[in-house]
């Protein structure tokens, strides 16, 4: 049976579209304990508290995937939609996803790649990365104190580097350590070769760790710089560069259902980064305005009833948008008009 989302299923007693469940995924009993039936739906992780949180939960009701959370419950049934939300921390998503208890998850590409050291992908294990969606930008940077003898990385060889991102942080000393050695063999994660830097785990608070005394150097995430410099540390290197992603298993137990939200929340973000322009201009002056304003595909025009003038509809970047009109205004356009775009489906 198909319905008009054009996902497969059969409807369940309460109207919810059912697919049944890959054989490959068995269900945590904890569910029925709660009282929900996660049977029959598409599992989708999303970051329950921290940087991530309210930007996915924006994406959701963008995306029109309606769910009621009861307090402390880290499990919410969507309504309109044969999917479950499970909340969980940012950094547990890449496990889940990736063992494929879970199909769709959002978190940075940072915890991927965190995830990705101890448990590389394998031809049925791992997540595949779906989309970028923009928001949750940051670095993971090298810190020192600002005043100090310590200059560059190497000078954290031998000593004591706290961090929450302990693989992603060994994984970068083992290369510099091998590099300052001259022996690229050492760079191997499963070499014999024992790391000299010492690093180690801190939940959060990290910029915390060198006025304490507890290390030398951090590993940490650096978006406007702020933490890092009212806690006095400046940035030496960057280990990895970060945005949110929208992940999803190897074997998702339903994939056009995937396909669906991944369609929606590209919807979204789309409609999140442009604005619709337009403008009226003289024939003569078109070709001109259009390269200003070429759109995502080709801009819209059409005749006015005053001979000569054509009317221009097209998408520009939000962040352009102040320049571009500036630019128009120089090539003859007026009328400009400029509006929100509250969702989208674009090519
Ligand atoms: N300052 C930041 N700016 C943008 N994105 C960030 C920032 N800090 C973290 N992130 C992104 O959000 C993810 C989750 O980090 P965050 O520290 O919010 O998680 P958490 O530890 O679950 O939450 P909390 O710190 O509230 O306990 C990071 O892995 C990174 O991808
Ligand atoms: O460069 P900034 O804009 O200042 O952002 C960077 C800070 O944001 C994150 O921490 P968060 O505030 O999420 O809390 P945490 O330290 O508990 O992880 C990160 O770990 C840095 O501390």
């Amino acid at each position: 049976m198909e319905n008009t989302n054009g996902i497969n299923g059969v409807k369940g007693t309460n109207g919810i579209l059912h697919k049944p469940r890959s054989a490959s995924r068995s269900l945590p009993l904890m569910t029925d304990i709660l009282g929900l039936s996660l049977n029959d739906r598409l599992l989708f992780a999303v970051p329950k508290k921290g940087r991530l949180n309210q930007a996915c939960l924006d994406l959701l009701h963008g995306s029109d995937i309606q769910f009621h959370r009861h307090s402390r419950l880290d499990i919410a049934l969507v309504k309109n939609l044969p999917l479950a939300l499970i909340f969980l921390p940012a950094a547990d998503i890449p496990t889940f996803v990736g063992e494929g208890r879970v199909d769709l998850g959002i978190t940075g590409r940072d915890q991927v790649d965190e995830h990705e050291c101890v448990s590389p992908p394998t031809a049925t294990e791992g997540v595949a990365e779906v989309l970028d969606l923009g928001f949750g930008k940051c670095t993971l940077q090298v810190q020192v104190p600002q005043k100090g003898e310590l200059l560059k990385p190497e000078d954290l060889i031998g000593k004591n580097v706290v961090t929450s991102f302990v693989n992603l942080t060994e994984k970068y000393f083992r290369r510099l350590e091998a590099e300052q050695a001259g022996n690229e063999t050492n760079g191997d994660s499963n070499g014999e070769a024992k790391l000299k830097t010492k690093i180690k785990y801190i939940g959060g608070s990290v910029e915390a760790a060198c006025a304490l005394g507890v290390a030398d150097g951090i590993v940490d995430l650096v978006e406007s710089g702020e933490t890092m410099r009212a806690a006095g540390l400046k940035a030496i290197s960057t280990v990895v560069t970060t945005s949110a992603i929208l992940i999803k298993s190897k074997h998702p137990s339903d994939p056009k259902l995937v396909d669906l939200i991944t369609a929606r929340i590209k919807g979204v973000i789309t409609a999140q980064k442009y604005v619709l322009c337009s403008y009226n201009i003289e024939r003569p002056k078109l070709d001109a305005a259009t390269k200003i304003t070429p759109g995502k595909r080709a801009p819209t025009i059409n005749s006015l009833e005053e001979d000569g003038w054509v009317a221009v509809q097209v998408m520009v970047e939000k962040k352009e948008i102040a320049v571009v009109m500036d630019r128009l205004t120089e090539a003859g356009a007026c009328d400009i008009l400029v509006m929100k775009i509250d969702n989208s489906r674009t090519g």
